[in-house]
């Protein structure tokens, strides 16, 4: 007998327990919420992507492949420079970040550039890829809890918007490069607010035992206040930052934040007589990656967060007579480019395994794995998948679906019902991989890592080419 059910699964104690439970409904029908905006399928059953088909993709570029949708990345950061900022209007409107660590490449950074939004980064390295970009260096913030001194003169010379600083150190080496450099160098500062933001432990940000920011309640973030402005020569205070944590799905969590930043924004006017021009509030959107997940849109998001922010502004008096309201800015990463993405694998075998009292798992293998996405891996994060390479009559096989790597947690998807048929050759898509999966790739078990390839009118491109063997080779210089 085989186990259709995944409750009867879990029930039995296989997997521990499940958070999402698929249902075996029509296997080639595709949830709208989860896939980028131009995928469909053709009449042959094929899934489709800005207007070209996958198999003919998979044929061109091989697989394992993450598959960008150009236009709906556009379309998700237009979302927030339009829908989520117009409810800001009247407070002077919103800066958006893009957060590069969810996935930065050269023509990424050109996409954000080209649609008018600012760019967040949080290492050299990121910092390099927007500067080959020609990315406006007064739109980019620097982050990073552990900036190095390169680092720190890498933003310094190409003249960034804004570095956020991070601990004690580190505001004396900012204004120790900048003196040198003979340049006032505009920070802001990273407060822990003391928020516990409702998603997993690993991505959360503002609860108080954690390496990033300055605490609030402890003093250390009024502390770092006044340590810049003694400093007045080579730091230019610009505000107060926080991120709360990430794949958040309401607002709670930001209005206890804003709350409390715009406290302390208040604390510094009266204080030190310093009306801080900026308030970051970090990014932290949540986007769907099953069926269990809602998302609010940007214009939902704007508006609440507006109306929370206008709340707390006017319960401490700014943006009133002469105290000027500071211009508030967010970094979405995830929220943009995660739903723009699919990971697109074949299929290499497809093996029953009896686990005792009549159940059985189907575990489906493909030529990827925990190498190109950690998530489920390291955060037990939920995905689905579905047959891309053609349509199926077949019922639902309740499956894993597992990658190539020598270890056992090596899964992609957890549960997911495929076409009984599924076999070796089929392609298979994971949809909402555009965010921390490219960029939190390895090359465990000497994997190369897959191509991105950006499709778009009925043409696929690839914006960073798939790794080598040679590639490692190379490295490992013998
Ligand atoms: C400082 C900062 N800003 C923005 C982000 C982006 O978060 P998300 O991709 O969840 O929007 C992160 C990552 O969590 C972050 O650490
Ligand atoms: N990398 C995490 C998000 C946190 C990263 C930024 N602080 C994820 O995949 O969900």
């Amino acid at each position: 007998m085989r186990a259709h059910e995944a409750g009867a699964l879990h029930a039995e104690g296989y997997g521990g327990p499940p958070h999402w439970l698929p249902t075996p409904g029509d296997v080639n029908e595709l949830m709208p919420q989860l896939w980028p905006q131009t995928v469909t399928r053709d009449e042959q059953g094929r899934l489709t992507v800005g207007g070209l088909d996958v198999v003919s993709i998979a044929r061109e570029f091989g697989t394992a492949a993450y598959v960008v949708d150009e236009e709906d990345f556009r379309a998700r950061a237009r979302a927030f420079r339009d829908e989520f900022a117009e409810p800001f209007a009247d407070l002077g409107g919103v800066d958006v970040y893009y957060a590069g660590k969810a996935f930065l490449c050269t023509e990424v950074a050109r996409w954000v550039a080209d649609e008018g939004l600012c760019l967040d980064v949080c290492s050299g390295g990121e910092l390099a890829v927007a500067q080959r970009a020609g990315f406006p260096a007064k739109r980019i913030g620097l982050h990073g809890n552990n900036k190095s001194l390169a680092e720190i003169r890498q933003a310094l010379e190409y003249g960034v918007g804004r570095i956020v600083v991070d601990s004690f150190e580190e505001i004396e080496r900012v204004a120790a490069v900048a003196s040198a450099m003979g340049v006032r160098a505009p920070v802001m500062v990273r407060v822990t607010v003391g928020v516990e933001a409702h998603t997993h432990e690993f991505i959360a940000t503002a609860h108080e035992d954690q390496k990033f920011g300055f605490s609030l309640a402890g003093g250390r973030a009024a502390e770092a206040i006044a340590r810049i402005l003694e400093h007045a020569e080579a730091l230019d205070l610009l505000g107060l930052h926080s991120h709360i944590g990430s794949q958040i799905f309401d607002t709670s969590g930001f209005e206890v934040s804003a709350r409390r930043l715009i406290g302390l924004h208040a604390d510094v006017a009266r204080i030190h007589g310093v009306h801080m021009p900026e308030l970051d509030l970090g990014g932290g959107y949540g986007i769907a990656y099953t069926s269990e997940h809602t998302p609010l849109r940007p214009r939902e998001l704007g508006e609440q967060m507006a109306d929370l922010v206008a709340r707390e502004l006017k319960s401490v008096g700014d943006g009133s007579g002469d105290t000027p309201a500071p211009k508030i800015s967010i970094e979405p990463g995830r929220a943009i480019a995660g739903p723009s993405t699919f990971t697109l694998y074949e299929v290499g075998t497809v093996k029953d395994v009896g686990l005792g009292g009549g159940l059985t798992r189907t575990y489906v293998s493909v030529d990827g794995g925990m190498s190109d996405n950690i998530r489920t891996a390291l955060y037990d994060a939920d995905y689905s998948c579905t047959l891309a390479s053609r349509r199926s009559g077949a019922g639902p096989r309740l499956a894993r679906v597992v990658g190539k790597h020598c270890e056992s947690g090596d899964i992609v998807v957890m549960d997911e019902y495929l076409p009984d048929d599924i076999a070796a050759g089929d392609l298979v898509a994971v949809p909402g991989t555009g965010a921390y999966c490219r960029s939190m790739a390895s090359q465990y078990n000497h994997t190369p890592r897959p191509p991105v390839l950006a499709v778009r009118d009925g043409r696929a491109r690839v914006i960073v080419r798939r790794e080598t063997v040679e590639d490692l080779l190379a490295l490992d210089v013998g």
